[in-house]
This record gives structure tokens, sequence and C-alpha cells, in this order.
């Protein structure tokens, strides 16, 4: 923890103090709850730039998969502050119409649903409305209600003081909304300094609310004002029935007593003037929050690095100073590289996060150099601090006591006064110190990667690629633990140059000792790193921290050289070796000073190089999705082809009935004309004979018509209309197969305006089914009229010319039965009639085969109406389905094409970083 600083400005934040989203942060900070993309998301991303899995020690290998770059996955929302809170009920919520958005469009932060009385049905309904009013634009925190938040998929929740813990109601939330990258936001509401004090422990509230009076309040606030103890910022509700003049008021005394937000009424932010809110909750008016607000408001890289500049100088920060032209030309070369990658990464993946990193890194290249320590707990990261710094800056101690992240920098003014530690809300320390060595050099103190909380672990992480040169502290009595070589597994994917301290030297008994942890060290090292170059310095900081601090003047910032050099303690310690390497870092005319610059300007270029090969892989995959997806397309289309083969199968079964009933007509009216057409019926055929064709139908043509054919017709176009309906209908569903299927797989390819299906009336037309028309031309009265014409034909062409009329037919038929014996008879009767009535069964077989041949004519013309039907049908599937398809192979088409484009951009980005990445090298070998 910040030890001596912090009583000079004290802690809580004052509301100046309480500018949350400073530089650091800012460029990290992300829309709220928008869904990112991941590299989980890449599918194959565990294997993302070298593979995020195998990183992260202690909390982070617990957790799988993993989210992100980032072992750790999790980020926390930012709030900003001061922040203007309001509180609504459930009923007001239903009831507000666009009051809640107004309110939120005034500058309202995060939206608190109180859940009262009410039951959940009705809180549930409330959070859903407010959710969908209030959307991204500010925090939703339901109260009390951990299962209606999640529900609703809520930003967060508030506890009551004496509520379930903050990390089980976390944990509650995350478990229902496993797929965000962001913690759920958990707030209590607390009565007095005390609950405050208890209600801020380590993996607690990320703010508390006081809900008493104003006049309470403000003693709440001095009650916890001054003390360590309460590290997160304290809001404070704002009772209602006040005017608009003590509103005015009150925000301001609460304000300006420390409170980092005001929770208020929805009548009551009504009532609050806008020049107020203006006032209170949208003030910049520091440099740091000047630069914030700039920031945020740049839209390229080179404008949001030009403010960053022209704001520190403004604010007098140190910079990376004293570069020679080379460098600076190298930075001025580097810079719109990076802006180029951070926009080809943003158009290949708009949802990576990561490029934050990049902005930042890039924004970054003319600040000082970064140097990271990371470590276990308790391997004195701290002390080694101190110990560089020469002063006990930060606390140390046994048991954890790096929570949080601390960033020191060097402060501009060069007195103890100004020395101060401001706590962001994303947990981190930014403290601005008067040691000289931060004039060139930010150092990074980190919570131990073995017992680092979750909240922290996904910041101490991202400072990893940030990192200019990581310094791994390992403690003697345990060096190099599963914990640790997960963190390194984590820091080798990040390409970082590291150095080891191997602390608490003074703990070996002998050199053999040393020697041996060293061998190990750095064979594992070696390994892990994938290089032959591990640095490693065995030194005894809380030696060298007594020492320094035994010859520091008071203002503890000189040291006597030589007394402090003949210090058996110092020397012992050999920290000088590790403090000279360091500062060699410093200095530009050294090996090491040249190393610096190089690592500098290769920071950025390594988070590039990371994120471009994700973006690739990325691309890459989409490409071949695209690919995939228009192949697959296009074998739709074609398979649409195969339709026709199926629809023949799938009606043959129609075509056969058809066909039999023809044939069964066709049989009986066969029957019918063999049975007529009988010398034994002679009676009959003199009937047609003699009529001459003018007489009425006789029973025979009538019977015809009514009993074999007119039903028979009947059925058939029955079937037929029966099969025509089938067969569109079977059309339509196969069209929406494909609609559906289109849709379902590469609906997202294709707007909704582009998607319109075309006509599918198209597919049914009822006016051109062929087949129904098929039987159009056959009517059953004229086939019957055929029909008996065949039979006088026959019984004209047999007897017409013999002058029977005196044959006795009664006797005929009397006495013969059969054809032969017809024949016979007939012989008898009249030996000049034989030869013509000879030739009576040979009429009667044309006439029947007559009937054979126009009942298969009927029938293969209907088969061929059926077969008509069925390519026509099948064409017009075809052609639905090409037109169907067209948007969805032309998204793709056009997908596959700027994919090809983005590739090559990629490349292009990579290979002048690649090229750029040889001039740094060869900076100084120049
Ligand atoms: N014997 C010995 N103890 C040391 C040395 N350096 C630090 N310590 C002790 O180790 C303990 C932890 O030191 P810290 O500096 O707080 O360790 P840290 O890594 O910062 O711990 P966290 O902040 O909790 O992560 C303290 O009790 C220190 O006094 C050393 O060189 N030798």
């Amino acid at each position: 923890m910040f030890a001596a600083s912090t009583s000079s400005t004290g802690l809580p934040l004052p509301r100046a103090g309480g500018l949350l989203l400073l530089p650091t942060s800012r460029s990290l900070l992300l829309p709220r709850h928008r869904h990112r993309l991941r590299l989980r998301d890449v599918g194959a991303a565990a294997a993302a730039g070298g593979g995020v899995s195998g990183g992260g020690g202690g909390a982070a290998s617990s957790r799988e998969p993993p989210r992100t770059l980032f072992p750790g996955g999790f980020k926390r929302p930012e709030i900003r502050v001061p922040a203007l809170v309001l509180r609504v009920g459930a009923d007001e919520a239903l009831a507000s119409g666009d009051a809640v958005v107004a309110a939120v469009a005034r500058g309202v932060g995060i939206v608190v649903l109180e859940a009262g009385e009410e039951g959940g049905g009705r809180v549930y309904e409330a959070a859903l409305s407010l959710k969908a009013s209030v959307g991204d634009r500010a925090y939703l925190l339901v109260a009390e209600r951990v299962d209606v938040a999640s529900a609703v998929g809520a930003s967060g929740v508030v506890l009551a003081d004496d509520g379930i813990p903050a990390i089980v109601a976390r944990s509650m939330m995350m478990k229902s909304n496993s797929d965000s990258i962001y913690l759920p936001l958990v707030a209590r509401t607390i009565r007095s300094a005390d609950t405050a004090r208890s209600a801020t422990s380590s993996e607690g509230a990320d703010f508390l609310i006081i809900d008493t009076g104003s006049d309470d309040a403000i003693n709440v606030m001095n009650g916890v004002s001054g003390t360590q103890h309460v590290k997160i910022p304290i809001f404070s509700t704002l009772s209602d029935s006040q005017s608009e003049g003590s509103y005015s008021d009150n925000t301001s005394r609460l304000l300006q007593s420390g409170a980092s937000g005001i929770v208020m009424s929805l009548a009551g932010i009504q009532v609050l003037a806008d020049d107020i809110i203006e006032r209170d909750f949208s003030k910049v008016d520091t440099a740091e929050s000047v630069l914030q607000a700039n920031y945020s408001s740049a839209s390229t890289l080179e404008e949001a690095d030009n403010v960053m500049v022209l704001t520190r100088e403004k604010a007098k920060v140190a910079g990376f100073t004293k570069l020679d032209e080379k460098v600076m030309q190298l930075i001025s070369i580097e810079k719109p590289i990076l802006s180029e990658a951070v926009a080809v990464i943003r158009k290949a993946a708009p949802m990576m996060e990561e490029v934050e990193l990049l902005v930042d890194a890039a924004s970054r290249l003319s600040e000082p150099f970064l140097l990271v320590t990371v470590g276990e707990f308790n391997s004195g990261k701290s002390t080694f601090i101190n110990a560089l710094l020469g002063r006990k800056y930060l606390q140390e101690g046994v048991v954890p006591t790096t929570n949080e992240i601390m960033l020191l920098s060097y402060s501009d003014v060069d007195s103890e006064s100004a020395e101060r530690c401001e706590r962001h809300p994303d947990g981190q320390y930014m403290c601005y110190l008067s040691a000289p060595v931060l004039k060139e050099m930010n150092l990074v103190d980190t919570p131990g990667t073995n017992v680092i909380l979750q909240r922290q672990q996904r910041l101490t992480e991202e400072y990893v690629p940030r990192a200019d040169l990581i310094l791994f502290v390992l403690s003697s009595d345990r060096p190099l633990t599963d914990s640790e070589v997960g963190f390194l597994q984590y820091v080798q994917q990040w390409k970082k140059k590291v150095v080891f301290v191997l602390n608490k030297l003074d703990l070996y008994r002998n050199s053999n000792e040393l020697e041996e942890a060293t061998a190990f060290i750095k064979e594992n090292a070696r390994k892990l790193l994938n290089t032959e170059d591990v640095t490693l310095f065995p030194v005894s900081s809380r030696s060298a921290l007594e020492a320094k601090l035994l010859y520091s003047k008071n203002d503890g910032r000189e040291h006597h050289g030589e007394a402090l050099f003949n210090d058996p303690r110092w020397r012992n310690s050999k920290f000088y070796d590790l403090e000279h390497y360091l500062l060699s870092f410093l200095d530009g005319s050294t090996e090491n000073g040249k190393e610096r610059v190089r690592l500098k300007l290769e920071t950025p270029i390594g988070i590039a190089d990371r994120l471009l090969t994700s973006c690739q892989r990325l691309v890459k995959l989409e490409y071949e999705k695209a690919i995939d997806d228009l192949t697959s397309i296009k074998d739709l289309v074609s398979g649409a082809n195969n339709y026709a083969v199926k629809i023949e199968a799938d009606s043959d079964s129609w075509q056969r009935q058809i066909s039999s009933l023809i044939a069964r007509a066709k049989g009986r009216a066969i029957s019918l004309m063999e049975s007529t057409l009988q010398l034994s019926n002679i009676d009959l055929i003199f009937t047609y004979t003699l009529s001459g064709g003018k007489s009425t139908p006789t029973k025979v043509t009538s019977f015809f018509q009514n009993d074999i054919l007119s039903p028979s017709l009947d059925d058939a176009a029955n079937l037929l209309s029966e099969y025509s309906t089938w067969l569109s209908s079977t059309n339509v569903r196969e069209a929406n197969i494909y609609v559906d299927c289109f849709h379902e797989r590469w609906g997202a390819l294709v707007a909704q305006e582009q998607r319109i299906p075309p006509e599918k009336n198209e597919l049914v037309n009822e006016e051109e089914k062929l087949c129904v028309k098929a039987l159009d031309g056959f009517s059953a009265s004229a086939a019957a009229k055929v029909f008996e014409e065949e039979i006088r034909e026959v019984a004209w062409g047999t007897f017409g010319g013999l002058g029977v009329a005196g044959l006795s037919a009664s006797l005929l038929t009397s006495v013969l039965t059969s054809t032969l014996e017809d024949l016979l008879a007939l012989a008898l009767c009249s030996a000049g009639g034989f030869f013509a009535i000879s030739n009576f069964p040979t009429r009667r077989k044309l006439a029947v085969e007559k009937i054979g041949k126009a009942a298969e004519k009927l029938s293969s013309k209907v088969d061929e109406a059926i077969q008509q039907d069925i390519s026509r049908s099948a064409n017009q599937l075809v052609h639905f389905v090409e037109t169907v398809s067209k948007p969805y192979q032309d998204a793709c088409q056009q997908k596959i094409d700027w994919l090809q484009g983005v590739q090559g951009e990629l490349s292009t980005v990579e290979r002048k970083l690649q090229t750029l990445k040889v001039e740094i090298q060869n900076l100084h070998e120049s």
C-alpha cells in the first residue's frame, strides 16, 4: 500500500482528485457492455498468439477457458465520477415513460432500481423496461434482487448493509451471464462510517452508497475521509423534498466533503438545473481530466497522441527526453505505421478490444520507460522498489500488502508536498513521487501473481504487453513456483524482455545454495522464455533498503556514496549490480541505454505483432468460412436440380393410380365391346345394322357412357387435381425449405430488405396445371358416340350387304350359343354370307383394339402432362432457388473479396513493421 503520501491528500479522494480516467486507464477504457470479440471467438483462439491457455498463474489457471488474450479475462466496468445516480422504484420505472431516458441523456451514469416491497414479477418487469430504455448508456443496478439483475442482464446489484457478501452476489451474476467479459458491479448501502470500513474489504463492493439524510451523509463522509481503510468511491444519497436551490447546495457540499457521486430520485434530478449538472458532474478542471476529455474526443491515433503530448507538456509530466535525431525520426516513422495497424486491426476485427493496448502503447512512445515488477506475493517487490527509490514509499509485509496496482511516476514539483497518490475506480493507484529515478522511468508494482484478485488480474496482465521491461522478482525461499511458471508463460506470449531478481539473497546459507538456485532458475527460464540470454540478479532488497535508509539524508533523497558503498550490508545485498544495470538503462550512452530506446520503440510493435497475428488467424478463418459458405450455397442451388428426379420418384404412385384407373376403364370398355359384338347378340347387332346410325343411343351406349366412362373420368379428374395440388404444395414446401435454410445459415450476411424472396405464386400457378388439362378434351358422351359408331361399323361391315333381314333371329338365338356355332348357322342360312361373316371376329378385334388404343393414348397424354408438370415445377423451383440464393452468393463473394483485401492490408502493415523492427535493431549499430 502507498504509505507516505496518502496522508498528504488523504483517501477517499476528494472530488477533483476523483477524476477517474487518467490516460493510463483511459486507453483501456471500453464502451460499456458492448459485446466485444474475444479471441476465444476465433475458434482456434486458444492457440491465438502462441496459446493463451498456458498463461496465468494462481487464480488464472483455475478459470477455464481463456476469454481473451488475457488469462484473467474479466474487465472491470469504468465508472465516471463524480457520478449522478438515479434511484427509481418499480412502479415509477414502469410509469415513467421517457423520463428515465431523459435523465440519462442529462448525465445520469447509473440507474438503481429499488425493489422495495414489490413482488419479484413486478421488479422484473420494471428492470426489463429500464434495461430497454437505458440500454448501454448508463449502468443499470438492481437493489437487493441478484436474481432479477441476472435475469435482465443488468450491470450489477446494490446490496443492503446486511445483505449477502459482495463476492457471493458477484459470482451469482457471473454464473448466470457467463459470456460477459465484464465483472458485475456490486455496490453496498451503508449507514455509518463503521459499516463503510467493513464494506470495503479486499474483494468487496465496487462502491458504497450512504443512505442517510444529507447532514448525516456529510458526517459519515467526514468519518471515513482521511482513513486508508475506505479505498473505494462513496456515493451519497440526497433525499427528496428539497427546493432547486437546496439541491444545488447539497450536491456541492456532498461532493466537496469527498463523495464521488450523488444518488437522487427522478423528481430530484428533474428539479436539478442543467447548469448544476454541468458544474458538478461534468467538470473537467485538471490537466489530466482535460487530457482525458481531449483524448476521448480525438478521432485518430495521431490526434490522440498529440493531445497526450501537448497536455502532458502543459501538466509538466516528465517525458522520454534526450532522444537523438535518429530515434525521433524512427518514432515519426513508427507512429503512422502503428496508426495503420490500428486501423486495419479495427477493420479486420472490429470487436477485438485488445487494440486499445496498441493505441495506448503507441501514444506512450515518447513517455518514460515503463518498468513493471511482477512476482508472487511476499517475494519482495515493494521492498525492491523502495530500495531502488531509496525510500519506504510502498508498504511491505509478510502478508499480501499490494492488492492494487501502483503506477509510480515522477512528480514535476520537486517537493514532498507535491507527492500524491490517486485511486482510480478500476482499482489502480497513480502515484506522483519526486524520486529522480522516476524522471525517465515509470515503475509499476503489481499484486502477487498467486494471490491476485480477480478484478486486478486483468489489469496486471494488461501491463505486461505495455511494459518496456519486466522485472520478475523471485523469492530465494521458493524460486520459480508453479504460479510463477504460469505467469512467465503468459509473459513469453508477448515476447517481453524479462530481468529476474532473485530476492532475499541473505536467506542462503552458502554460495552453493545460491549457485544451485541460480542455475535452476536460469535453466528453466531459458526454456520458458525460449532464449539463451537470461539476466538474473541475486539481491537482498531488504538489506539494500536498510543501508540506503541509514545513509540517506532526512529528505530521503541523497546517499552518502562512499559510506554506503563501504557498508557490508549494502555490499552483501549485491543491490548495486542490479541498480547499476537499471540505471544504465537511463543512460543513453551505454549499451543498456540504447537497448532501452530499442525496447521502448519495440513495445508497440510487439503488441501490434501479436494482434496482427491474431487478426490474420481470424481473417483466414473467416475467409475459409466465406469460401465454404459460397460453396455450400452453390451446392444447394445445384442440388435443386435433383428436385425433378426426387419429385418424379415421389409422383410415381400418383401416376400408377391414374394409369390403373384408365386401364380399368379400358378393360371394362373392351369387355363391353366384346360382349356386345357377339352373334348371340344378333338382335342388338341388327339394331345397329338396320338403324344405320340414325337411331337413338342404345342401352349399351348409355351404359358405356354413364357407368364406365363418366365415373372413371370423374375419378381421374379428381385424382389429377389432387396430384396437381400435391405437386404445387411440395414445390412451395421445398421452396420454403430453401428460403429458411438460406436465412438460417447465412441470414447475417444479407440485410432483411435484400432478402425478400421472389413471389411464391409462381410456384403454384393453378392455371398451368397441364395434367388436369389433359382430360379437358375428353368427354364421356363423345367417347360413347365413337364407341357406338364402332359397334355399328362392325355390325354394318359384317351384315350390311347380306340381306339377312329374313333371317330368323329368334331361331338363331334359341339354337345357337357359341361364336363357332354362330358362324356355322350363318353359313347354313346363307352360303353367300359365309365369307362376310367370317370377317366378323377380325372386325371385332379391330374395334376392341381401337378402344385399347384410345385408352392408351389418353393414358400417355396424361403421363406426358404429368411429366411436363414435373419438369416445369422443377424448373420453377430451380429458378426460385437461384433468385433466392443470389443475394447470399453476392454477399459471400463480396465478403471473400473484402477479406482478401484485408489479408493484403494486414500483410502490408506487418511487412512495414518488420522492416521497422530491423531498423530499430540496427539503430545503434549503424
Ligand atoms: N530476508 C529478506 N526478506 C525480505 C527481503 N526483501 C523483502 N523481504 C521481506 O519479505 C516480506 C515481503 O516483502 P514485500 O516487499 O512486501 O513483498 P511483495 O512482493 O511486495 O508482497 P505483496 O505486496 O504482498 O505482493 C517483507 O516482510 C519484507 O521485509 C530480503 O531481501 N530479504
